[in-house]
């Protein structure tokens, strides 16, 4: 199985008027740490949900070679998820979910889970009920690091966290998980802070695939040009993605591809942010004044 993830024209629609994922298609290979980015609504957890078999859909889908619907409950088995809230049973101590997890999970190491812990500040006898929302979803993580897949399906998982909380979060993620043969699916709205991790970066908006690129792809692609403010109207006319203020305040324009050779005399190249390119591509139109 060269890819992990394989998706051609998934769509995915809630009732009959609403379509969440549009005609959606990507692969995901091994060794990659790939970021699904979008607004609020763009239709990441239901991607999500599809991935692990809790949507049907529309096109092609397979997820570590299976189908996700059809064979949900021996997928489940062999990747590592977890979903939007941290779901865990408020009455559990940290040693008891381990025993649990090695009753349901074939590929769960009971000894990684407990070494996982221990880089965390959750002791084996703490009550999920007592820990803070951090703690929680380290110990989530833990868990789910101990399974012995090839593929981690995390949907915001940093939601709520303090920045301390969510960069403990990724170190051990990155630390601890990923090993250049698994791979890993991150959903969120952080971009800044999780475009340091990410090899690749898929980027929806309203149920598209507006990007789907790797980060090195994605540096020789994109152009980021600050100029003169002189030089402003002369750049509008040159259509870039996004005019912005660069840091320092400087004016910025971003360019899919090189801006014209005449334009480049006038600024200088740099290379623009995951950020920048996310705002590019998901802005909304201004909304136009009322009449
Ligand atoms: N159960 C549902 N019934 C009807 N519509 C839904 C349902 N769940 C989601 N939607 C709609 O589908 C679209 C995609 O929602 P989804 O939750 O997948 O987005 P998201 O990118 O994960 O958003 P967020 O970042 O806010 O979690 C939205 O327009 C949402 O209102």
């Amino acid at each position: 199985m060269s890819n992990l993830i394989e998706a051609k024209g998934v769509t995915l629609r809630y009732g009959r008027n609403k379509t969440a994922v549009d005609d959606v298609s990507f692969t995901l290979p091994k060794g990659r740490v790939v970021g699904l980015l979008g607004h609020n609504g763009a239709g990441k957890t239901t991607l999500m949900k599809a991935l692990v078999g809790l949507k049907a859909t529309e096109g092609e889908l397979t997820v570590l070679g299976r189908s996700p619907v059809a064979e949900r409950s021996q997928l489940l088995t062999e990747l590592s998820y977890i979903p939007d809230v941290a779901v865990l049973p408020r009455w559990a101590r940290a040693h008891e979910l381990i025993t649990l997890m090695s009753g349901l999970q074939p590929k769960f190491s009971a000894e990684r889970a407990r070494q996982l812990l221990r880089r965390t500040s959750v002791g084996l006898n703490d009550k999920v009920k007592s820990l803070s929302k951090g703690m929680v979803v380290q110990l989530h993580l833990a868990l789910i690091a101990a399974i012995d897949a090839k593929l981690m399906i995390l949907d915001e998982p940093t939601l709520g966290l303090d920045v301390i909380s969510r960069k403990g979060f990724y170190e051990m993620l990155i630390d601890e998980w990923c090993d250049g043969e698994r791979s890993v699916l991150i959903s969120t709205h952080q971009v800044e802070e999780i475009e340091a991790l990410l090899t690749d970066v898929l980027m929806m908006d309203e149920g598209k695939l507006v990007l789907n690129l790797s980060l090195e792809a994605m540096e020789s692609r994109f152009v980021a040009l600050s100029h003169d403010p002189e030089a402003a109207e002369e750049v509008a006319r040159a259509h870039p993605l996004l005019r912005y203020r660069s840091m320092g305040g400087k004016p910025a324009a971003l360019f899919d591809g090189a801006p014209p050779p005449h334009l480049e005399s006038m600024g200088q190249r740099f290379r623009p942010s995951l950020v920048d390119l996310f705002v590019a591509l998901t802005r909304k139109p201004e909304l136009a004044p009322r009449a």
